[in-house]
């Protein structure tokens, strides 16, 4: 279980990003944040994994309480959540196995990490690229794949952490829309096999449709729908995509 309390991000230049928001995701659970360019999924995203500490509120994981109250316990939160960003952040020199490798790097000090990982991390990184249909392609480098299969990379990358928490900031959004919907499948299926929490922001309302257990639209920073996937009918669309922007803090 997730849980986040009143959390709300007003940054130094006044822009109100998020305004406060409560929400339980429980174990599990596949969400989708829908939301206009600038709703504040992004910074939402940021504040899960304590890349951004929220400026108002608390983030907490079961077992393991404020993901803020120290460095240590933030530092066990981040290497048990994946992050998946739209532009996969891959090393392109680098192949598509040491690319996922990365992703064991942080299981270990930063000695350990300066020598060759254990056998079983490169194990288990070969057993990633194999669920993102990729093995076969270990040793290519990673520039030289396609937008797609990088972007599988990019998954296989954040399950080789072994994650209980899976962040995707629009993984799919520079993707062709039928690479896209096969992409984000593969997210799906992992995610259902190993239990995993996600919380996915998306662009595209057909593929939320398609794999969401629970929908939040965002706008101007705040929840305004949450709910099935099924009911998102075009009034609530219109709630979540034509709100009026108002985002900076009152002087
Ligand atoms: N570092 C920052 N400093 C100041 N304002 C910021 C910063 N990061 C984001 N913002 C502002 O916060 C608001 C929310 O941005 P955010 O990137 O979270 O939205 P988003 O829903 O992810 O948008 P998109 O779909 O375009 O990625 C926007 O008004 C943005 O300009």
């Amino acid at each position: 279980m997730l849980q986040l309390h009143y959390v709300a991000m007003t940054f130094p230049n006044g822009v109100r990003a998020v305004l406060p928001i409560s929400l339980s995701v429980p174990k599990g659970q596949f969400l989708v944040l829908l939301g206009p360019s600038g709703a504040g999924k992004s910074t939402l995203l940021r504040c899960l994994n304590g890349l951004l500490k929220p400026t108002q509120g608390d983030v907490t994981v079961e077992g393991l309480g404020s993901i803020f109250s120290n460095a240590r316990t933030l530092r066990k939160h981040r290497i048990r959540t994946g992050m998946i960003f739209q532009q996969h952040h891959l090393i392109g020199r680098l192949t598509a196995l040491q690319n996922v490798m990365v992703g064991r790097l942080g299981a270990h000090s930063t000695l350990r990490s300066l020598f060759a990982l254990p056998l079983a991390d490169r194990l288990l990184a070969l057993q990633s690229l194999e669920r993102v249909g990729l093995l076969e392609r270990a040793l290519d480098r990673a520039d030289e794949l396609s937008g797609g299969q990088q972007q599988r990379i990019g998954i296989a990358r954040a399950m080789a952490q072994k994650p209980q928490f899976v962040l995707a900031d629009e993984p799919v959004a520079s993707l062709d829309p039928a690479t896209g919907e096969r992409v984000l499948a593969d997210l799906h299926r992992i995610c259902r096999e190993d239990g995993i929490t996600a919380i996915v922001s998306l662009h595209q309302i057909d593929l939320a449709r398609q794999f969401a257990d629970r929908v939040i639209g965002l706008a101007n920073g705040r929840i305004v729908y949450e709910g099935s996937a099924l009911q998102l009918s075009q009034t609530i669309l219109d709630q979540i995509y034509l709100a009026a922007p108002s985002r900076m803090a009152a002087a």
